[in-house]
């Protein structure tokens, strides 16, 4: 043991090699969020593999391990239980890991208790527990049932979810006031390869911002904003649509049900809002839209389609952009990327922009999931973040409530 703190602005966190972590009962809350097929299927498992040496290094200290994740949110098809993940962790490990189909009950309590030295087990997604989707400070959560019942049969909470570190969420923000705590190994990497790669003074910075998790992103995008971070925000997913719309840019009924049904357009104000300041916000100038099952390119200003992706000639403008930025940073997809047709357009801006001169940070569970394998990734240049809204909050100047709350974990008097 030694001082291996880690300094994020005012915040000193803990890592592994601050807290006496050997031959103990350890949480290990990762982020194993995946994106999923129609069927439920993980169809890129990069963030399964991220965490597998935090557990190896974990399991060859002599401790035994439960890990707790989340996976989608409840109402949403991704929102599955862990067990696949259980089989991928157990695969890459090469060792057994239980799947424990309970996450607070009486029966994960009992596997708990009786999970012997170097054990590994998966509980359940924790999100199973309506506790979890609740955004409270650590002193609300260390109260909740879900803290309560686990925190007592552990000796160590490892919180190594970078992904989910912007989620004030009991099983990130709970445990680290009721029990010794540290940052994982992801944690560290993460916090510590930003903080030293993203710098003010390199510009132009460029940042790529697609997907569907919108009301994120436009906080996300209203401190850039603010903060004057972002030089270019290029446009994609379901934040072009909603930035098109704020533009007065008729996308067709079809698209406004769509997006009236996932509550998107009730940020309209603040997306005119942001427009109205001189934001530089760049929307698409062509979609790729399907009509009928079939794949078609349609100009913004005449939408017929569901749009799916965004268009050739939007691919080839920001891609041009993007190979002149000193920074790109790319988190959300461009379009409909679990279905290959729509692929594309997250295709050529990831291209451009590992072919360009400047740091590549690509963040998010989808966005990764377009790299091709045959994608040359230059890792001196290129940081390939496992987080999405946490990366960009993080890279915003913004606290993250994990980081907080490990912050003021309770000290180990043990060593
Ligand atoms: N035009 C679109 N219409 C509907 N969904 C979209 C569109 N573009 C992207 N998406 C969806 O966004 C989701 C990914 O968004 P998000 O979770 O924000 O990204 P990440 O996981 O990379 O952070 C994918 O499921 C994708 O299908
Ligand atoms: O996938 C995640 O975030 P991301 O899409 O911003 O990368 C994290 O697992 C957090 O999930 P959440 O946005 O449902 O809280």
């Amino acid at each position: 043991m030694g001082i291996f703190l880690i300094k994020v602005g005012d915040l000193t966190i803990p890592t592994m090699d601050d807290i006496d972590i050997r031959s103990k009962k350890v949480l290990l809350r990762i982020d194993i969020n995946s994106p999923v097929d129609e069927n439920g299927k993980i169809i890129d498992d990069s963030r399964i593999k991220a965490h597998i040496g935090t557990i190896k290094e974990l399991a060859d200290k002599g401790n035994s391990i439960v890990l707790i994740s989340h996976q989608g949110r409840p109402g949403d098809k991704d929102f599955i239980s862990l067990e696949e993940h259980t089989k991928l962790i157990s695969k890459y490990l090469d060792r057994e890991v239980v799947f424990v189909e309970d996450v607070i009950g009486p029966y994960a309590r009992e596997m708990i208790k009786k999970l012997e030295n170097n054990g590994i087990l998966l509980l359940d997604n924790i999100r199973l527990i309506s506790e979890e989707l609740i955004e409270a400070p650590p002193q609300q959560h260390v109260k909740t049932f879900l803290v309560r019942k686990l925190a007592p049969l552990f000796d160590v909470y490892v919180n190594d979810a970078f992904a989910t570190s912007h989620r004030s969420q009991p099983s990130i923000v709970g445990f680290p006031l009721a029990l010794p705590s540290a940052a994982g190994r992801v944690m560290e990497r993460e916090v510590s390869a930003l903080a030293r790669i993203f710098n003010a003074e390199d510009t132009p910075k460029i940042f790529t911002l697609g997907g569907g998790k919108v009301h994120d992103t436009i906080r996300i995008i209203e401190n850039l904003v603010r903060k004057r971070i972002a030089d270019r925000i290029l446009t994609g997913g379901l934040v072009a649509e909603l930035f098109s719309v704020a533009k007065g840019i008729n996308l067709n009924p079809k698209n406004m049900e769509i997006l009236e049904k996932l509550g998107i357009l009730s940020l309209i104000p603040r997306a005119r809002k942001l427009l109205l300041s001189g934001a530089p916000i760049e929307i698409p100038v062509d979609y790729k839209v399907e009509i009928n099952g079939n794949v078609m390119e349609e100009p913004a200003s005449k939408i017929t389609g569901v749009i799916k992706d965004i268009g050739s000639t939007t691919a080839e403008i920001y891609s041009s952009f993007i190979k002149d930025a000193k920074v790109v940073v790319l988190r959300g997809p461009m379009g409909v990327i679990e279905d290959e047709r729509f692929k594309s357009g997250s295709k050529s801006v990831l291209k451009a922009s590992l072919e360009g001169q400047g740091y590549v940070i690509i963040g998010g569970g989808h966005m990764i999931s377009a790299l091709d394998k045959d994608m040359k990734i230059d890792s001196s240049k290129v940081h390939i973040s496992t987080g999405g809204g946490a990366l960009l909050l993080f890279l915003s100047g913004e606290r993250l409530p994990a980081l907080e709350a490990l912050s003021m974990s309770v000290v180990n008097s043990s060593d």
